[in-house]
């Protein structure tokens, strides 16, 4: 069965807090979201602001194939706001569970049906497609929510939608509710799971399994409090897990990773590391167990191939690493230690875990190095000029001049501070010789007063999915941060240059 994907990243997960979008990164993302193949977008709540009204103006006449839907109270003045955006498709809602209706819109249930049917009729008579949602439908008493759904499909819905809008459900009593939906409104009928008790993907399955055939999601499951159910996982699950019965979608996995990277960069919020699919350690490992068994076939360790949803493999070392991994790691940069070498190498890597430290590419080869007795790697890439300038009132600036092979670029940039400058000034210059972009950082203080030694901790990434991770520590946030970027590009290069057997991605 092919299940529809309503994607409300623009509107329910915008509804994160302290996320706002311009209509232009709005646009952005619905082209993204078009081009990873949801089948809807809601595109956001057209009444709440001028910018949303223009945002859904933009998105609903960009041609996109996606079908355009915009959210409503059962309200003349958003529907009107709806139509006036140009949709021709609106999700209206009304909450009916008792808490609600006392405390929220101060109405009695015969209230709520009436105000229901009276928008349901207004949005047909501007000429529009309506989905109608019965908000906090899981907490809705089941005889009433069984009752008003069908006096929705009665009214002319054309489609109806079960939110689990505190994540209160539980995956059974989903499934139940969803058939009473089903069989009452005889309408194709949605689920709309949030992740209060981190159920939200589970619910959104079980509703699909008992007769829905849309499931409203978000891009990182963003949205209100825990967040929506997340596009990527459920997608993903839809398509290896097994099912009583085949649901596939028509979502383009392998553009996953991309759209979750860029949605995360738009509205500014990190990814977590161990985020199911998309997050930076889905396909990490450390463990020497597991690096030993997914360097013999990746399936022992990881449940689909990374490339599926265009991430990539990524091996550490650290207090939890074994020699087949650690060395494989080393390979790549043309490090052959022998096996007593290899153990001293290993019992250092440790000794650091044990310390609580993360051991980075960089603390790894320099360890290799000293053990093998070889002089350090060499550097291709060398600081040779730096400066920056910031204050009140001014733009933080950054000049930088990096000698590679010998031959010197420089670059500038501004940026919102004069880490973000130079990290922007560096990428100008890394994108002309190694196409290389920082993935990850992270700044920590190591000690107290203004006089702190800071730690930056960088990875960086190369067009083909090489990654190298380095950190450095010193006194001078800037200083230390493009030290760490520099250390960072070199492994990266010297990994090119060796053309080592790749054992990520
Ligand atoms: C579960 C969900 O995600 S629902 C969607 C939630 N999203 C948002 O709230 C996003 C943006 N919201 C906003 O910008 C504003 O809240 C607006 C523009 C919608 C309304 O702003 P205000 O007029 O200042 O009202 P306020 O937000 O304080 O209160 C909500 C009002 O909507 C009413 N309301 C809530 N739901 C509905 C509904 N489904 N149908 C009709 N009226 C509703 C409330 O009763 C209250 O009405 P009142 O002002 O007459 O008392
Ligand atoms: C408007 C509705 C569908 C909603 O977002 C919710 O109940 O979570």
């Amino acid at each position: 069965m092919r299940i529809r994907i309503f994607d409300t990243t623009l509107r329910d997960g915008e509804q994160t807090p302290g996320v706002s979008l311009s209509p232009e990164q709005k646009l952005q993302i619905a082209r993204m979201l078009d081009e990873l193949g949801v089948d809807a977008i809601e595109a956001g709540f057209p009444v709440i602001s001028e910018g949303e009204s223009k945002a859904v103006k933009m998105i609903a006449t960009a041609g996109l194939s996606a079908d355009i839907c915009g959210l409503a109270r059962a309200d003349k003045r958003d529907i009107d706001a709806a139509a006036d955006a140009g949709l021709d498709y609106v999700h209206l809602f009304i909450a009916t569970s008792d808490i609600h209706l006392k405390h929220k819109l101060m109405m009695d249930r015969e209230e709520a049906v009436r105000r229901a049917i009276s928008s349901i009729e207004y949005a047909k008579s501007r000429g529009m497609k309506v989905e109608f949602s019965a908000e906090d439908a899981t907490r809705t008493e089941r005889g009433f929510l069984r009752d008003f759904f069908k006096q929705v499909a009665e009214a002319g819905a054309d489609r109806a939608d079960i939110p689990d809008t505190v994540g209160y459900s539980t995956p059974a009593y989903m499934a139940e509710i969803t058939r009473d939906a089903v069989e009452a409104t005889g309408l194709p009928v949605s689920v709309h799971c949030h992740n209060d008790f981190g159920l939200a993907v589970a619910n959104t399955i079980s509703g699909l399994q008992a007769g829905a055939t849309c499931a409203h999601v978000t891009i990182n499951g963003i949205g209100e409090r825990a967040g929506n159910a997340s596009l990527e996982e459920l997608v993903m699950a839809l398509q290896c897990l097994q099912f009583d019965e085949a649901r596939s979608t028509g979502i383009h996995t392998e553009k996953l990773y991309g759209t979750s990277r860029a949605v995360s960069g738009l509205v500014g919020i990190q990814v977590q590391p161990n985020k199911a699919i998309v997050g930076e350690n889905a396909f990490g490992h450390e463990s020497g167990i597991h690096t030993h068994g997914v360097l013999s076939n990746p399936l022992t360790y990881e449940p689909i191939s990374p490339e599926l949803v265009g991430h990539t493999r990524r091996l550490e070392v650290g207090k939890h690493a074994g020699l087949h991994g650690m060395n494989a790691m080393l390979g790549e940069y043309g490090v052959k230690p022998t096996a007593e070498q290899s153990k001293v190498i290993l019992s250092r890597v440790k000794a650091l875990g044990d310390q609580g430290k993360k051991v980075t590419d960089v603390e790894l080869l320099s360890i290799a190095g000293e053990v093998i007795g070889e002089p350090g790697l060499r550097r291709m890439v060398q600081l040779s000029g730096f400066s920056v300038s910031t204050g009140i009132g001014t733009m933080p600036y950054a000049f930088v001049k990096l000698n590679v092979d010998g031959k010197e670029f420089s670059a500038t940039d501004y940026g919102v501070g004069p880490v973000d400058a130079s990290l922007s000034a560096m990428q100008k210059i890394t994108g002309e010789i190694a196409e290389v972009r920082i993935r990850e950082y992270g700044l920590a203080s190591i000690s107290g007063g203004s006089n702190a030694l800071c730690e930056v901790t960088i990875g960086v990434e190369d067009a083909k999915g090489n990654k190298a991770s380095a950190r450095s520590v010193g006194e001078d946030i800037v200083t230390t941060s493009v030290q760490a970027v520099i250390d960072g590009m070199n492994r990266i290069m010297l990994k090119k240059m060796l053309g080592g057997k790749k054992t990520r991605g």
